[in-house]
């Protein structure tokens, strides 16, 4: 009983750590995974294919949630390998819960989709028409992994949905509610500085301090000005984070939008096809002697993928 599935990277819109109300868009980044099940086993044991001696529990965790909703006491192992490094700001964590849940999915033969008319504002409106498991479920399990987990600190339920559904997603973290998705077709430039920065040791007294700003961003979302929703989130969620606020200075007059991610490092610029000043080649260029790296990718709006996937 083996299954693979794939869920993506996701950048920043609007950070939940001072509301629980955040935004984030799937990216073209992905990380993917591989369970194999053993009906004579019980426990379940992970590997990083990246990094040895990170923390495994999470992706464990999420194989035994779906174990215990669909399964029937199996035991097994999980393996990810990842475009994006940990830590980084780009949703690892997120992309590597929502593809073990779907994984697991896999290797149990069940099928999944999206729901027609699911309970959710916006259902995706693609998939199996009669599901056995929703993506929606499968990314609310992963939250409940990652909370066990501990390396969430409001569920992340917006890195989540952007993650498997792909598109920009508006969500309220406290009640993992999905307010909106909206699909998008931006080119992206990823600045990753060389340091790591875990989501789960973030400074959330320092976030609350700018709430005020947060709402602003959750209005300007919710009214589709993502661009400007992330420019006011990055300058915000820097300062409260003790990020620098240059790189995003750069980048504001060659971009659509231009964020901190996460809880950073990195810094993700956007730019819309209709933005006449939008310009990501000039902004690498102005960017290129900072330390770490530069990634060009896209948006993404079909989200997380069962079955085979193409390993790197
Ligand atoms: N590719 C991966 N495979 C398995 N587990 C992962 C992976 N990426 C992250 N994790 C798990 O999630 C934990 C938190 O990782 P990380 O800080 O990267 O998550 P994050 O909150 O999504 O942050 P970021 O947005 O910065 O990537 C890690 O310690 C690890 O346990
Ligand atoms: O751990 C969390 O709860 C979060 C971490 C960051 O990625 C944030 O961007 C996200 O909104 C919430």
């Amino acid at each position: 009983m083996e299954g693979r599935a794939a869920a993506l990277g996701a950048g920043t819109v609007l950070n939940a750590l001072a509301t629980g109300t955040g935004a984030a868009f799937g990216i073209d980044v992905e990380t993917r995974a591989t369970v194999r099940l053993d009906p004579d086993r019980e426990d379940v044991s992970g590997t990083i294919a990246e990094d040895p001696d990170a923390d495994t529990t999470l992706i464990e965790r999420c194989v035994a949630l779906a174990i215990e909703r669909w399964g029937d006491g199996e035991g097994g192992t999980v393996r990810t390998d990842s475009d994006v490094p940990l830590a980084a700001g780009l949703k690892s964590s997120s992309a590597a819960a929502n593809a073990a849940v779907l994984a697991t999915c896999d290797a149990l033969g069940l099928r999944v989709g999206d729901e027609a008319n699911g309970d959710d504002a916006n259902d995706t409106g693609g998939g199996d028409a009669d599901p056995d498991v929703t993506r929606l479920e499968a990314c609310r399990l992963g939250v409940c992994a990652a909370r066990d987990a501990g390396v969430t600190v409001t569920g992340a339920f917006d890195d989540a949905t952007a993650s498997m559904l792909g598109g920009v997603c508006l969500t309220d973290n406290d009640d993992d509610r999905l307010r909106s998705r909206e699909a998008v077709d931006w080119d992206v430039l990823v600045w990753t500085p060389p340091e790591r920065a875990y989501s789960a040791d973030a400074d959330v007294d320092r976030c609350g301090d700018v709430a005020s700003m947060a709402d602003l961003v959750a209005d300007l979302a919710a009214d589709g000005q993502y661009g400007e929703a992330m420019s006011v989130n990055g300058l915000a969620f820097s300062a409260a984070l003790g990020f620098d606020t240059d790189p995003a200075v750069e980048a504001m007059p060659l971009a659509s939008g231009v964020s901190l991610s996460g809880t950073g490092p990195s810094v993700v610029a956007v730019a819309a096809p209709d933005d006449p000043d939008a310009d990501l080649d000039a902004l690498a260029d102005r960017w290129a002697d900072r330390p770490g790296t530069l990634r060009r990718t896209t948006t993404r709006n079909d989200g997380a993928t069962v079955g085979e996937t193409h390993e790197h």
